[in-house]
């Protein structure tokens, strides 16, 4: 009897809190047990001994709260919610990372579990790593503000951006009595009613900070061409045109709007002067502000500013917040920023996701009755039917500069593409299931995989039933080799890479995940196994002719920017003196990726920073278009799994889309989660952010 009374008072004993939250030393043994599992950094954990270096007495429960905000700062997440974190820790930590199942080391939740959100609050306010009064006079390596947490750079991120945009917000520009003759000019064959496209223009034009965003084929380019030639029709007239520069996060965005860009110049209905001075090339973010090697820091900078009137940037969502920072650092304050993207994208791979968040109410409009009164009055149309709510100039600061284009001209009400992304983006699981499943749409279609050997999989990945797969460009890489008598140095060698590049970029198998069988790591070997099985390709390991690769880091001294995709072939080179033969040798055929169509050719070896791409992460195709894009889903579930990422994957198909699922249920899972990206970016009044 007295025996079962102490294992009953053991019971209904408050669990011993357990070790590392009160102990640094055992703290540290369990960040070691986590870096070594893969789940922390080297650098989160570093960071904890550097804090511990300066503050030998810190209560451990500020420095795991340290290691954690480093950690979700590699997750996107600009800071650590404390709530967010007590409430599901190991969700909200993604840990065990990428659907591992675990192990014999604590996890999060087993840690935190005796902590409340009060008590943790209280210790970092407590400490002297922690500023959480009046941060800006401080200079503590921590900022708490409110239950956020942040690494103090970050935090100043974070206020540069809302800072600048503040100032820029509140800077409104005069505008000339002719600005609606010269919209109804530019658009004179506009039916929509009312024109989302002029509005956007109409805002942009009147702002020294506007944002445009839209799904695909919105006319997000169309409508910004437009954009520039109703800003320089004055300028040129004065004989001062304007200084405008284009730019995209990436390479490859760079190049895609290049392109569109320069077709769209042409057909606009102005004069050839007000065209010529439109520039059609658009350079990557890192190139415009100046990269230094080895550093974070640019050429350009609030002290040495852009020399520029006006900058577009296209492919919005993928700028992280350091890099918005960096570039409203360096923009002069009279000049304007226009931002280009689909605030329904998937946010960059680094932290934050400044589109996003500065787009958060963009459905609703939120004008307020002078903006709206000002852009019927513009515009010549009626917003009464439109749907918008009410906001007011000085809590909708923002909102009074954004404009959301709602019709897509791409993808009409005949597209399953679009009506699945639709169904996506509105969280709308079944109706997304229905469209799949019903087959009433040639251009979308799901396949239930039941292990990493199904068949169904090696025959998409072919190209079954007239899709496009992998074995086209293998096979435009076969039959497109110059022949025996094509001399080293032909132009031929460079039209047959060009037109293998082609038709690679046709087909892309897209993963959620980098880890476990069906993420990029493993997808990546077995469909290069799978080719090199039929014969398709010559090797699966190392450089073998017909490798696609993806570059993972900027090589400036290369030209190669990261995301830039490449294929290795088996090129004829001219000898280095007469007196030798040509030799054949694998070298890495790019795209120049500046509009000329050029190719360049690169050895292997000089390649460290590149991993073979017959899979991609959805993050890594933002900004990418290909006729056929595959979405595979991975059985466990994981915070990555959101409607967002889904999203992204189904508009990057400008043809085909095809759901490969690895468990049932786990897309609908997916449609429902929406992202959930940690910031403190919102542009209220003074006081309130
Ligand atoms: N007002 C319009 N009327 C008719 N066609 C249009 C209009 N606006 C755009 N388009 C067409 O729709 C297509 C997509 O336009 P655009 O490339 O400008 O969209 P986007 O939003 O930039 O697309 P993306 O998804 O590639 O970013 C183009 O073929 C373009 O010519």
């Amino acid at each position: 009897m007295v025996e079962r009374q102490s294992e009953q008072a053991d019971l209904f004993a408050t669990p011993p809190t357990p070790a590392p939250l009160h102990d640094s030393q055992a703290l540290l043994a369990l960040l070691d047990r986590w870096q070594s599992n893969g789940w922390l950094r080297a650098l989160d954990r570093a960071l904890v001994g550097l804090l511990l270096e300066q503050q030998p007495e810190a209560d451990p429960r500020v420095l795991l709260a340290a290691a954690l905000v480093s950690h979700q700062l590699g997750h996107g997440h600009v800071c650590l919610d404390l709530t967010a974190t007590l409430s599901e820790p190991d969700f909200a930590l993604s840990l065990p990372p990428d659907g591992e199942t675990g192990s014999d080391t604590l996890l999060p939740s087993q840690v935190l579990g005796g902590l409340s959100v009060a008590d943790w609050r209280s210790a970092l306010a407590a400490s002297a790593l922690v500023d959480s009064w009046q941060p800006a006079e401080g200079n503590r390596p921590l900022v708490l503000v409110g239950e956020r947490l942040y690494l103090r750079r970050y935090w100043h991120y974070e206020r540069q951006v809302v800072d600048s945009l503040g100032r820029r917000l509140g800077q409104p520009l005069p505008q000339t009595a002719d600005l609606p003759a010269r919209l109804q000019q530019l658009f004179a064959t506009s039916q929509q009613r009312p024109d989302w496209q002029l509005l956007a223009c109409a805002l942009a034009a009147r702002g020294r900070f506007s944002i445009i965003t839209g799904g695909p084929g919105t006319g997000k380019t169309t409508t910004v061409v437009r954009l520039l030639g109703l800003l320089q029709t004055p300028a040129v007239a004065v004989g001062q045109p304007l200084r405008i520069r284009l730019a995209a996060p990436t390479g490859k965005a760079a190049a895609r709007l290049t392109e569109s860009i320069g077709q769209q110049v042409g057909a606009l209905a102005l004069d050839e002067a007000v065209k010529a001075a439109i520039p059609t090339e658009v350079s990557t973010l890192h190139r415009l502000l100046g990269s230094l090697p080895d550093s974070r820091h640019f050429r350009h900078h609030a002290g040495n500013p852009l020399a520029l009137d006006v900058l577009v940037v296209d492919e919005a969502s993928m700028i992280d917040l350091e890099m918005m920072a960096c570039l409203l650092t360096a923009l002069p304050e009279q000049a304007r920023l226009i931002l280009l993207g689909d605030k329904d994208q998937l946010a960059s791979v680094e932290a934050g996701a400044v589109l996003g968040d500065l787009c958060r109410r963009a459905d609703g409009g939120w004008y307020s009755a002078e903006t709206r009164a000002w852009l019927e009055q513009v515009s010549g149309q009626s917003l009464a039917e439109a749907g918008l709510l009410e906001g007011q100039a000085d809590t909708h600061a923002l909102e009074q500069q954004t404009a959301m284009l709602r019709h897509s001209h791409r993808f009409g009400r005949d597209s399953g593409i679009g009506e699945l992304a639709r169904a996506v983006n509105h969280c709308d699981a079944e109706q997304a299931r229905q469209l799949l499943s019903r087959g009433g749409f040639s251009d979308i279609r799901s396949r239930p995989l039941k292990g990493p050997g199904d068949p169904a999989f090696a025959a998409l990945v072919l190209g079954e039933g007239g899709l496009p797969g992998y074995a086209g460009y293998l096979e435009q890489l076969r039959q497109g080799r110059p022949g025996a008598q094509v001399g080293g140095g032909d132009p031929a060698w460079e039209q047959w890479a060009r037109s293998v590049l082609q038709a690679f970029d046709r087909f892309q198998l897209l993963c959620a995940v980098r880890k476990g069988d069906w993420g990029v790591e493993a997808v990546n070997q077995r469909v290069a196994s799978l080719l090199c099985r039929r014969g398709l390709l010559a090797g699966e390991h190392g450089w073998y002719e017909g490798r696609p690769v993806l570059v993972t880091r900027n090589d400036y001294s290369l030209g190669l920017m990261n995301g830039d995709i490449g294929i290795a072939l088996r090129i004829r080179e001219p000898a280095l003196n007469p007196a030798e033969p040509e030799r054949e040798a694998l070298r890495v055929a790019f795209p120049r990726n500046d509009g000329s169509g050029g190719i360049r050719f690169v050895l292997p070896s000089r390649l460290p920073d590149v991993e073979s791409v017959f899979a991609m992460t959805v993050h890594k195709s933002q900004g990418s278009e290909f006729a056929h894009a595959a979405l595979l889903l991975p059985p466990a579930r994981n915070p990555v799994l959101t409607k967002e990422l889904v999203y992204t994957a189904i508009t990057r198909a400008s043809a085909q889309f095809s759901l490969l699922e690895s468990r049932e249920g786990v897309f609908e899972e997916a449609v429902r989660t929406r992202v959930r990206r940690i910031s403190g970016l919102a542009l209220e009044p003074a006081g309130q952010s």
